[in-house]
């Protein structure tokens, strides 16, 4: 079925390469997870690809990534060498691509401190003041900006997209080659590239974590350097809070963009919202997290949306540390393992008609599976954190708006203007073309409502923040 040569035997099946380089004159330029999902057609729920040395074995299927990425995930859990993104630009630093070992999971302890299902709970009031003005900075840096304008969120906005830049897949011929990254700085341009960018995000990052454990209130920053205790170096710590900002910002983000594509294109689905949220909650106050437990057509709502346009599609690789069998199979020790989130998302096993976008879906069965956080000992760290911005900023748009079409003169005619649903960005995550939708207040009883709540919110972060310190405080106390 395939070259002999440029595989090991025994590996699962894959399309056939050329000698030493394997498939990568096939790599897709579009969409590679749209492509990977349909040769998941010819090849298998799991199939390999030769990338030059590295072997890449593709899961295309809810039962193969749960099966090795979930229920192996004591030697699943690695990362592959990403040298432009991990060694050139975040010099080791970056916890979402280091390998597994004691080294990760210290971080993983630190970071969880402040992400944890329970830890996440004592940012309700935070998130439900935030999503009335629109959430970010505030839990990581103690302080709150106002204004998408201000210089540190358009530095941290930068170093995102210079990450992203790092970690295109097949962009940079020393991930491909990694040995390559031997070469002195005066043959290896990634070096340079890679040299100035790095030496922005440290300085950023040291700089707002130094600014953080100044200021007076609790944050993230004051947390890990605490718990840390003397421990690791400053950089590392500040490391550590910088790549929270950086995947949790793009990530939510690109929730919110596909969010508001679904709500305009599937009107049936945000009627059923609004019928449940006007019924639970009425039309005198905005929901809250005390609704949490009774908008379960919310949640659905949040769960569809991420698992319709899952965000990282292509998925987030995973490096697997011991040589292992699977249906018969050989996976080598060191092979990266990708776990194709939109290849997930589309399984017909799992979903009926998957290609549609239904809510009830997650009614009829609130225990589907969802790939769009991640497999295994990596799953994403911030995932309550996320779910719980969604459910509230979710809950609070479709309560207080409709959500409808933008127009166009053609002619002398307006013509709606519909977004194609599959057009999306490429890249690490992946995100709906720009499109325009209007937001319009449901009445005007309820933009009052929203005025209102919004008057008498406290909105001094430093508050708030302590009070999360205390409930964090109590927590441990009562565990
Ligand atoms: C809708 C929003 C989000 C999505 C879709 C998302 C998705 C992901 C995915 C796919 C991974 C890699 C999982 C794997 O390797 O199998 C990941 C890792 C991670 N996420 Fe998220 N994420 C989101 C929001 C957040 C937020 C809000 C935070 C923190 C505040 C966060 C923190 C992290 C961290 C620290 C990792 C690295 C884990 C590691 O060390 O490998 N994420 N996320």
């Amino acid at each position: 079925l395939y070259v002999g040569k440029q595989r090991s035997p025994g590996l699962p099946p894959g399309p056939p390469g050329l000698p030493i380089i394997g498939n990568i004159l096939q790599s897709p330029t579009t969409y590679p997870w749209r492509v990977y999902h349909q040769w998941g057609k010819k090849y298998g729920p799991i199939f390999t690809l030769q990338m030059a040395q590295n072997t890449i074995i593709m899961l295309g299927s809810h039962q193969t990534a749960n099966d090795l990425l979930n229920k192996r995930s004591n030697i699943y859990s690695s990362r592959p060498r990403m040298v432009m993104a991990g060694e050139c630009l975040g010099h080791g630093m970056l916890t979402l691509l280091m390998p597994y070992g004691p080294r990760w999971r210290a971080h993983q302890r630190l970071q969880m401190s402040c992400l944890s299902k329970q830890v996440s709970t004592t940012y309700y009031e935070l998130q439900e003041m935030e999503s009335k003005h629109l959430f970010g900075f505030s839990l990581a840096y103690g302080k709150r900006l106002t204004d998408i304008h201000e210089p540190d969120l358009k530095e941290l906005d930068i170093i995102v997209e210079n990450t992203l830049t790092t970690l295109i897949p097949g962009a940079w011929v020393v991930d491909t080659l990694p040995f390559l990254n031997i070469l002195p700085k005066w043959l290896a341009s990634w070096k340079k590239y890679a040299d100035r960018l790095h030496n922005f995000e440290s300085a950023v990052y040291l700089k707002n974590s130094a600014n953080a454990i100044a200021s007076s209130s609790w944050n993230w920053c004051k947390q890990v350097e605490s718990l840390a205790n003397g421990a690791m170096s400053h950089e590392e710590l500040a490391y550590d809070i910088g790549i929270m900002y950086e995947v949790s910002s793009d990530t939510t983000t690109i929730a919110f963009e596909v969010f508001t594509l679904a709500a305009l294109l599937h009107p049936n689905a945000v009627q059923k919202a609004q019928a449940e949220l006007d019924r639970v909650v009425g039309l005198d106050r905005l929901p809250n997290f005390g609704d949490k437990n009774n908008l379960p057509y919310i949640h659905a709502f949040a769960n569809e949306v991420l698992r319709w346009r899952p965000v990282a599609a292509g998925g987030v690789p995973h490096a697997v540390t011991e040589d292992d069998e699977y249906m018969g199979y050989h996976i080598p020790k060191g092979a990266t393992v990708i776990a194709n989130h939109w290849a997930i998302c589309q399984d017909e096993s799992v979903y009926d008609s998957p290609e549609l976008f239904n809510p009830d879906r997650w009614i009829e069965n609130p225990n589907l599976p969802l790939a769009t956080f991640g497999h295994g000992r990596r799953t994403c760290f911030g995932q309550h954190v996320a779910r719980n911005s969604m459910f509230i900023i979710i809950a609070r748009l479709l309560w207080a708006f409709d959500i409808d079409y933008s127009f166009e003169e053609k002619s002398g005619h307006k013509v709606r203007l519909i977004p194609d649903p599959m057009a999306m960005t490429q890249g690490f995550n992946s995100k709906p073309m720009p499109f325009k939708a209007n937001f319009k207040p449901r009445s005007p009883h309820m933009e009052d409502v929203v005025r209102r709540e919004w008057d008498v919110e406290e909105k001094d972060v430093s508050v708030i923040l302590n009070r999360v310190q205390k409930a964090q405080a109590a927590q441990k106390h009562k565990a």
